[in-house]
């Protein structure tokens, strides 16, 4: 099963805005098209709700009925993606479906992302690879970042060394180094905290261009309390929950809105500046919301000693990047191709994983060999 397939890459990241769809034409090692995507907001409860879980999902089962019922109304947003979507391409073959992360705490091998795969397949009637991470937080690995796999395929023939941010509601960066090497991390916040304020003192969901933290000032020794949190000091791999740094959110409520907004915003771009590589990039792509923000995209420019540019310079959407990856990944996941790797999730090798079902499927695709089904 080599050849390019037309795959379905869903992506509901840490921001908890929406589900990104994106479809993409990949053998799972390059990518021969990149075709048209979406993003379908949640509404304000839906959001409200998964937020909601965020802080408790240490401690829920997933038959807890606040998850079981967030789980229904995110795979419902899943299916009018995928059938909009459908609406513009013919076959899609497969679906990359990542779920919305509700916790992620590798240090105790757990990693949980809510979605019904099962019921997807049923309404969509396509297969649909799913739980990309717990093999690998199962071997000992992060279980994040994942999407260095596809940043390598994009930039394959690029000049290197080259970075590529993404600035999420975490912000995470692939190194890919002149010798084909691969570094991986997250790199400390993205947007979530900045979200948070914004939401607490404003009422609307995000620092809207930057606007809030533009008229404010950093408090420097708030940002330097910040940064000498012991994460900063690891070198990657490593990886985050979203919730990881949200007693910033503390530190910072004695400050005015602005310059609350401020000191996030500068608490961001300091972590990526912090992260170490074996050589300096020549030059840094970023994806992800955050490469909206002048004031992010500013700030970077200020503390990385190399051009910062927007991944949209390379011809990429970077809102669509991380749906893309999904749908890669999916590809990846049935060649039983690594997800994990030593230098990108820490695992002790280069590792499969990822899960597969056909539950709405009557008859298997003829493409589908059974030597590539798991369940
Ligand atoms: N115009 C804008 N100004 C400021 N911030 C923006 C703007 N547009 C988007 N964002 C930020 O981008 C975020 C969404 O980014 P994105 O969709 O990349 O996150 P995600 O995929 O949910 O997160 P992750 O990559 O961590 O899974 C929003 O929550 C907001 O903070
Ligand atoms: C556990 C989890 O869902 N992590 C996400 C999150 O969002 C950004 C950052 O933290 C990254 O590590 C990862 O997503 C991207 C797509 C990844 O795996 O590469």
């Amino acid at each position: 099963m080599n050849r390019p397939l037309n795959v379905i890459g869903l992506m509901s990241g840490t921001s908890l805005d929406g589900v990104d769809a994106a479809v993409i034409r990949t053998d799972g090692v390059t990518v021969s098209e990149r075709g048209p995507s979406l993003s379908l907001p949640y509404d304000a409860d839906l959001r409200r709700c998964a937020r909601a879980l965020l802080d408790h999902a240490a401690h829920l089962t997933s038959d807890a009925p606040e998850v079981l019922e967030v789980e229904r109304r995110l795979t419902e947003r899943h299916v009018e993606a995928v059938e909009a979507l459908r609406l513009q391409t013919d076959p899609v073959d497969l679906i990359g479906f990542h779920g919305q992360t509700i916790h992620h705490a590798p240090a105790l091998r757990r990693t949980w992302q809510i979605g019904d795969a099962a019921r997807l397949s049923h309404e969509t009637r396509l297969p649909v690879v799913h739980d990309f991470r717990s093999a690998d937080v199962a071997a000992g690995g992060e279980g994040a970042p994942l999407a260095p796999w596809y940043h390598a395929a994009l930039l394959q023939d690029a000049p290197r060394p080259v970075a590529i941010l993404n600035i999420g509601g975490v912000a995470n960066v692939t190194f890919l180094g002149r010798d084909g090497e691969i570094i991986a991390c997250d790199t400390g916040p993205g947007n979530a905290l900045m979200d948070d304020w914004a939401f607490r003192h404003t009422g609307v969901a995000c620092d809207t261009n930057g606007a809030l933290a533009r008229k404010g000032q950093v408090d420097q020794a708030l940002l330097d309390t910040l940064l000498a949190d012991p994460y900063f000091r690891r070198p990657a791999p490593k990886s985050l929950d979203r919730q990881s740094f949200i007693t910033a959110l503390d530190a910072v409520s004695g400050c005015s809105p602005a310059d609350g907004a401020a000191t996030l915003a500068a608490f961001t771009v300091a972590a990526v500046a912090r992260t170490q590589f074996p050589a300096e990039p020549h030059v840094w792509y970023v994806c992800g919301g955050g490469r909206h923000n002048p004031v992010l995209m500013e700030g970077l420019q200020k503390a990385l000693n190399a051009p910062v540019l927007s991944g949209d310079s390379l011809g990429w959407n970077g809102d669509a990047l991380e749906a893309e990856c999904f749908g890669f990944l999916a590809v990846r996941v049935l060649r039983q191709l690594p997800l994990s790797a030593p230098g990108i999730t820490g695992a002790p090798d280069f590792l499969p994983g990822g899960r597969f079902t056909c539950a709405g499927l009557t008859t298997l695709p003829r493409w589908i060999s059974l030597a590539d089904e798991d369940s």
